[in-house]
């Protein structure tokens, strides 16, 4: 008989560290090409058994079962099945085992042994088990199996020598033998048990912690389970935003109302007066009233990754990031960009991968940073009636956690968009480790809620301090003549004026667009730059007491106040993001191109929702 050389598969669960032991075993010997008719990557390699003898080995994507239907897993089936066209049906099996996860891989190993061809199984990463106080016994499995076990650190190199002697042996009996001898069909049920027996048979210790770990891994990174939860847990998050902060916002509103009678009793009415009640209590203390809402923000990411959630979080999102052409080493940067997109877009250093850089800094601005937040929760909480949807979820914590939702699926779709044309390039692997779960320290948590706060309060004081001066400054003059609107006669007000004309056809009006201005400085401005206006236009006592938010239901419909959210998902960053853009990609090229696709969405999705919603009768 003669044909091409014996070839080996490397097969297991997703992360067993197939593709880390099958670059060891290779080395530079790689072809990396796609399955005919399909775009699943088919790596072969060339490795060299100790007698000096060439084998073909092919590394396989992950998979849980055969049954499973993604492309992937379609092919690794039929890879080993020989149904696989373009690839002979592997002699040797390589059954990749993760040790410190060893019953939840050995369920899919039980399926690869049913088919009784010539199997090795390398038990792999055994340096996390050993880290994680877990001992396992590779001759007790090895009899359980009914197949040679060899220890392996892929990344390390150990064991690499042995794992060829091993292939060598079986292929040797692959060739002695005459057909494969099947095992008998056990159920997936039965094998779920089997292999919790075996993964406690072949264990010499495992300490208590360790056991706990496990359980929550196998929750928490469960293909299935660990998306809802990681869900559920943000659900979570945006209701407390809202109904945790509700007394604290109103502790501090209070405060900045009393501080703004106590200068008008205490001035005499001047320009001087107005300064500082409309423009720098009213405006900068619009803002700062959102600061519980942000420390509760922070709150929550700060525990999650503390606790070690986080990666686990990215660890999950890797499979779905892989479907618009990005990699787990994506959610990171993503992740900062929720705080601020400047250190989000700085944190894609890490990504080597040229064109997954590119376009995760493109797709940054789109997620939800939390200078947006008091945007959305002052409009929120003025159009958005405060009920409850169902029990313990509020209206407006749901619509809160839909404009979020809705940035990350706008980025999504915009990635797969430049991933198929302008950033057109071959996905990266991902590789990182998970650390173990801690509980938070009090003092960590502390420290790192003070940093939020002095940032957002150091932003408050300067940047928007500064806007908001020269804005009411901008609003106050010219004079306007007794009887006429201050804004109208205002520079601010002519320039604005000018700017409605584009945007009244998605339902923007004049206060709007002199809002968006400014907010380009800092998004919180917009609600300063809001706060700042109706003060400056209204005459009359009483209603100047007015809150920020009965202004805006006084001056403004359902329908406009929608479409100004929806603006504020796309609409492009403050000036800094598009400074550090540039920055990061040496030139105007790329902020160009972010300035525009941004704007282009903003407009388009603003347009869209208030057209809707005037169509509906919100109008
Ligand atoms: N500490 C340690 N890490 C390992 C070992 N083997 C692999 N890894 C790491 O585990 C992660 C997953 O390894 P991969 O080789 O990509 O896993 P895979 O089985 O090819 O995963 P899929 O292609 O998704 O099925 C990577 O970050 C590797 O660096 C090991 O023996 N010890
Ligand atoms: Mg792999």
């Amino acid at each position: 008989m003669s044909r091409g050389p014996f070839v080996a598969a490397l097969v297991g669960n997703p992360n067993a560290g197939k593709s880390a032991l099958f670059n060891a075993l290779t080395g530079a010997r790689q072809k990396i090409a796609n399955y005919p008719g399909v775009t699943v990557e088919r790596k072969a390699g060339r490795l060299l058994l100790p007698s000096g003898e060439p084998v073909e080995l092919v590394d396989l994507p992950g998979s849980y079962g055969f049954a499973a239907t993604s492309p992937d897993e379609e092919v690794t089936r039929k890879v080993i099945m020989g149904e696989q066209a373009g690839q002979v049906q592997p002699d040797v099996l390589v059954i990749v085992l993760d040790a410190s996860n060893l019953e939840q891989h050995l369920v899919f190993a039980q399926e690869v042994l049913e088919l009784g061809r010539p199997t090795v199984v390398a038990l792999n990463m055994v340096d996390l088990a050993a880290r994680d106080g877990l001992t396992i016994d590779p001759a007790a499995l090895a009899v359980e199996l009914g197949v040679p076990v060899i220890e392996t650190v892929a990344v390390r190199r150990k064991g690499l020598v042995e794992l060829a002697a091993a292939i060598a042996v079986a292929r040797d009996s692959a060739a002695s033998e005459a057909a494969p001898v099947p095992r008998a069909h056990v159920t997936l049920p039965e094998r779920r048990l089997l292999a919790r027996q075996m993964a406690q048979g072949a264990t010499l210790s495992e300490t208590a912690r360790h056991r706990i770990h496990a359980r929550m891994d196998r929750l928490l990174l469960h293909p299935w389970a660990g998306p809802p939860v990681l869900f559920a847990l943000l659900f979570v998050v945006f209701q407390a935003v809202f109904t945790w902060a509700a007394p604290f916002q109103d502790a501090l509103d209070g405060l900045a109302s009393a501080l703004q009678d106590l200068v008008r009793s205490e001035l005499p009415a001047s320009l001087l007066r107005d300064l500082l009640t409309d423009g720098i209590i009213g405006g900068v203390g619009a803002v700062i009233v959102f600061l519980p809402q942000i420390l509760i923000l922070f709150f929550f990411i700060l525990v999650m990754e503390a606790t070690g959630y986080m990666a686990r979080a990215a660890f999950l999102m890797d499979r779905l990031m892989a479907g618009v052409g990005l990699s787990g080493r994506s959610f990171i940067p993503l992740l900062s960009s929720f705080a601020c997109a400047i250190p989000g877009i700085m944190a894609t250093r890490s990504i080597t991968d040229p064109k997954d850089r590119l376009t995760t800094i493109l797709i940054a601005p789109l997620m939800t940073c939390s200078a947006r937040l008091p945007v959305y929760a002052v409009i929120i909480a003025a159009f958005i009636p405060n009920t409850r949807v169902l029990p313990g979820v509020g209206l407006q914590g749901l619509v809160l956690f839909g404009l979020y939702v809705a940035g990350i699926v706008g980025a999504m779709v915009v990635a797969l968009v430049l991933r198929r044309s302008v950033t057109k390039g071959a996905a990266s692997g991902f590789i990182m480790e998970l650390p173990k779960y801690q509980l938070p320290t009090v003092k960590d948590l502390a420290l790192g809620l003070w940093q939020r706060a002095w940032v957002f309060l150091r932003r408050a004081g300067t940047m928007i301090f500064t806007v908001t001066v020269v804005l009411w400054l901008l609003l106050n003059f010219p004079r306007a003549e007794p009887g006429k609107s201050q804004v109208d006669a205002s520079i601010a007000g002519h320039v604005a004026n000018g700017l409605a004309v584009v945007m009244e056809p998605i339902g923007f009006n004049r206060d709007i667009a002199l809002a968006l201005i400014p907010s380009m400085a800092a998004r919180e401005v917009a609600v300063s730059s809001l706060a700042t206006s109706y003060a400056v236009d209204t005459n009359d006592e009483a209603v100047e007491g007015r809150a920020l938010g009965d202004q805006l239901k006084h001056h403004w419909t359902l329908a406009t106040a929608l479409a100004f959210l929806a603006w504020f998902v796309f609409a492009p960053q403050c000036m800094s993001t598009i400074a550090v853009t540039r920055r990061e990609t040496n030139g105007w090229k790329w902020p160009g191109f972010m300035l525009a696709y941004l704007f282009g969405l903003a407009y388009l999705f603003a347009g869209l929702t208030y057209w809707i919603a005037v169509a509906c009768g919100l109008g």
